[in-house]
């Protein structure tokens, strides 16, 4: 049977973000943008903040599904460009403005996440160039070779998504940014995720990726960790509290949503502003061992009022998600059964059948909706 415990104190009913699409009005052509200021030209700029093999580019993919397309490599541009461009989104990823490749890193003796190896300034310089509307040349970090490619022509889109390690870390660029997500995985499920794709992907052998994970970890509590404070969105993966010395297999997933932000309404579960935990297995849905535990509830995160989503265990019936989705409130889904359609088209994705999936498809819609109203916004004060 579902089981329910809740505990009350209830805040203003839901609100729901008004959808604008852009008029025929924003098609200006954009280098006229110094005569007429069209609003509905803005590009909104979306920091995705995460550590190495922590889900950044599969979230991506998750999130620009949302808005149509397939995300694809600038065409007839270099094979390694790490750059996806679809209908309305453009993903770049901060790697791009390293400043020191594999063989200067090694020669200073610094790591990637060291901001001595970023060039800070030019990243600066070109997102808020990419903001204003205007094509920018950026440099392409090569993965394979390490080392710094001829740059790619990368057009201003209507929203440009900024992924990597230190997109809120330089104040400066800090400050372009209109939505901020961090990626929050604890170190052993990041240890696993980064294992398995660097020996697949990026052929290195597992010793010398557990070598760079231990050499990396000081500089990530220094300089990449401590951007989490400053997100609009935190997705923290935890060990799963279901099963005792779990490897890994299932997860708990809190969604940390800050409370008072200018863009978007937190979602909530039953009662908003209660304290609600709630296993929803039973006759609606179907789990197998170890089930599904639900939290949500008010909590602080770095003296910040949030509010927390969790999700503990994973669902054995993607197409059974509908009934926990009808029980979430503020999702900033535009019809019923939205977040269960996006899970279902995106269901080989990894982590679609636990909190990863779910907490990332609420997160991309969310982005929508700040995109909608920041357009909308603009549009009322032009
Ligand atoms: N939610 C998830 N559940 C399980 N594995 C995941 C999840 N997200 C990512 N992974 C795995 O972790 C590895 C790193 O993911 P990736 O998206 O490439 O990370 P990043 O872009 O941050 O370096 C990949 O092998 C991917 O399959
Ligand atoms: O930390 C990262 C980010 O990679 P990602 O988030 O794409 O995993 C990489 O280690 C550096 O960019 C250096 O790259 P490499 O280790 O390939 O030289």
């Amino acid at each position: 049977m579902p089981s329910l415990m809740m505990q009350s104190g209830s805040r203003a009913m839901q609100t729901k973000a008004t959808s604008l699409p852009r008029s025929a009005v924003a098609k200006t052509v954009r280098s006229r943008r110094s005569l007429t200021v069209q609003a509905a030209d803005k590009t909104v700029v979306v920091g995705l903040a995460a550590d190495s093999g922590c889900g950044k580019s599969t979230f991506m993919r998750r999130m620009t599904n949302i808005f149509g397309g397939t995300p694809k490599p600038p065409a007839g541009g270099n094979p390694d460009s790490n750059t996806l461009i679809s209908d309305m989104t453009t993903v770049i990823c901060l790697d791009d403005f390293h400043s020191l490749d594999r063989t200067g890193r090694s020669r200073e003796k610094v790591t990637a996440l060291d901001p001595k190896a970023q060039n800070f300034k030019l990243m600066y310089e070109q997102v808020a160039a990419l903001k204003r509307g205007e094509a920018v040349d950026k440099p392409i970090y090569n993965h394979v070779t390490g080392l710094l490619d001829p740059p790619e022509r990368i057009e201003a889109p209507k929203i440009l998504v900024v992924e990597g390690l230190h997109p809120f870390y330089d104040p400066e660029v800090a400050k372009l940014l209109d939505f901020k997500i961090y990626l929050d995985i604890s170190d052993e499920i990041k240890f696993a995720w980064k294992i398995q794709r660097d020996m697949a992907e990026r052929g290195h052998s597992m010793d010398s990726i557990k070598k760079s994970i231990e050499s990396r970890k000081p500089d990530f509590d220094a300089y990449v960790d401590p951007q989490k404070k400053d997100a609009d969105m935190i997705i923290q993966v935890l060990p799963t509290q279901l099963v005792p010395d779990d490897e890994g297999k299932y997860l708990r997933v809190r969604l940390i949503q800050k409370e008072n932000s200018k863009y978007y309404n937190p979602t909530y579960l039953f009662d908003e502003g209660s304290t609600i935990s709630w296993i929803p297995c039973g006759r609606k849905l179907t789990c197998s061992f170890p089930g599904i535990k639900m939290f949500y509830g008010p909590d602080t995160y770095f003296g910040q009022e949030v509010s927390v989503l969790e999700m503990d265990g994973q669902f054995d019936k993607l197409e059974e998600l509908i009934y926990v989705e009808s029980h979430l409130s503020n999702t900033s889904a535009k019809f019923y059964g939205e977040i269960t359609q996006q899970m279902l088209k995106n269901s080989t994705f990894p982590g679609s059948t636990n909190g990863t999936g779910l907490f990332q498809t609420i997160v991309g819609l969310k982005v929508r909706e700040a995109y909608e109203r920041i357009v909308r916004d603009e549009k009322i004060t032009a």
